[in-house]
Formats: structure tokens, sequence, C-alpha cells
């Protein structure tokens, strides 16, 4: 049976700022991000399986990623933890706001490798995880390739 890719896209939004970024990224701003997820697989093959003729169903691909990251960045603001934005950050959440403290600066490499990890975690074991593109804004994107990264 053939392998096949499968592709969904999602998008959030989040606020992050780079501490120690000598650029205007430094600063507490936004994106819109988006993100395709790109699993690969064969077919199930059984006529009597629910999910016959296909290499996951991408209702349970967009659970995974809903509950994985969409839920959890969508508005949220992420700061790195191993840096003194971790003072900022604790004083927001004291406060009520939805802020994510990571132990990685928030740059879209950072974050695609994380939501690599995330999302293997929970792919059953005949269906690996292809690739990952996230883009951060209209025109900078990163992105991550299990090719890239043998386990
Ligand atoms: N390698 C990386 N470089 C930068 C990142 C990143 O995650 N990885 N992030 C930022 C900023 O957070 C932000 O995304 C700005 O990116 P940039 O493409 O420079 O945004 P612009 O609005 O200037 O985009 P234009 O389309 O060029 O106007 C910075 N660098
Ligand atoms: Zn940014």
């Amino acid at each position: 049976m053939s392998q096949i890719r499968l592709t969904k896209k999602f998008s959030f939004e989040t606020g992050h700022a780079l501490y120690g970024h000598d650029g205007k990224c430094r600063n507490l701003h936004g994106h819109s991000y988006k993100l395709s997820v790109t699993v690969i697989g064969t077919p199930i093959d059984d006529s009597t399986n629910p999910k016959y003729g296909m290499v996951i169903d991408f209702s349970d691909l967009k659970k995974i990623v809903k509950e994985e990251i969409v839920d959890v960045f969508d508005h949220a603001t992420v700061f790195n933890g191993n840096s003194p934005h971790d003072e900022l950050a604790n004083e927001l959440i004291k406060r009520g706001h939805h802020v994510l403290l990571v132990d990685y600066q928030p740059t879209s490499e950072m974050m695609v490798i994380d939501f690599a990890n995330k999302i293997q975690k929970h792919l059953p074991n005949h269906i690996k995880l292809h690739s990952l593109k996230l883009y951060e804004t209209a025109t900078s994107y990163a992105e991550w390739f299990a090719s890239d990264n043998p386990s």
C-alpha cells in the first residue's frame, strides 16, 4: 500500500517577546500564527474499520493538535522562563492573564520543535509525523522535518 502524506492547517493568535533580541522583537507583540501539520502513513485497508481508506481521520488529527497546541497557545502570551521575563510573566499570571512560561526562547524555530515533540507523543504508532510548517508572519516561517531529525 502506498505511503500518503496528510496535512491539516491550524491558526492561533499568540503574543510573545524575545528577551535579549537586538531588534524590535524584544518588545511584547503578537502574531496570527499558521501551523500546517503533515503526517505520513498507509490508508487503512480493512473495509470493516470505520476509518477505512484513511491514514488518520482529519478530525482525530485536529483533536490532538487542538488540545496540545491551539487551545494552549491561542490568546496566550509566551515568555522565556529562563530569562528575566519570568518576573513579568508571574505578575501577569497572578493577575489572571493567560501566560505561558516556556523553557526556550519563543522564536518560530523553537516553537516548532516544541510542537513536534507534543504532537509526536499523541500519534498512534503506525502514523508518523512527517513535517510541521509554522508561519509567524505572512513572509516568515520555520519548518520541522522528521527526516532532518532522526530519533
Ligand atoms: N530566525 C528568526 N528570526 C526572527 C524571529 C524568529 O522567530 N526567528 N522572530 C522575529 C519576530 O518575532 C517577528 O516575527 C518579526 O519577524 P519579521 O519577519 O522580521 O517581521 P516583519 O513584520 O518585519 O516582516 P516583513 O514581512 O519583512 O515586514 C524576528 N526575527
Ligand atoms: Zn514575533
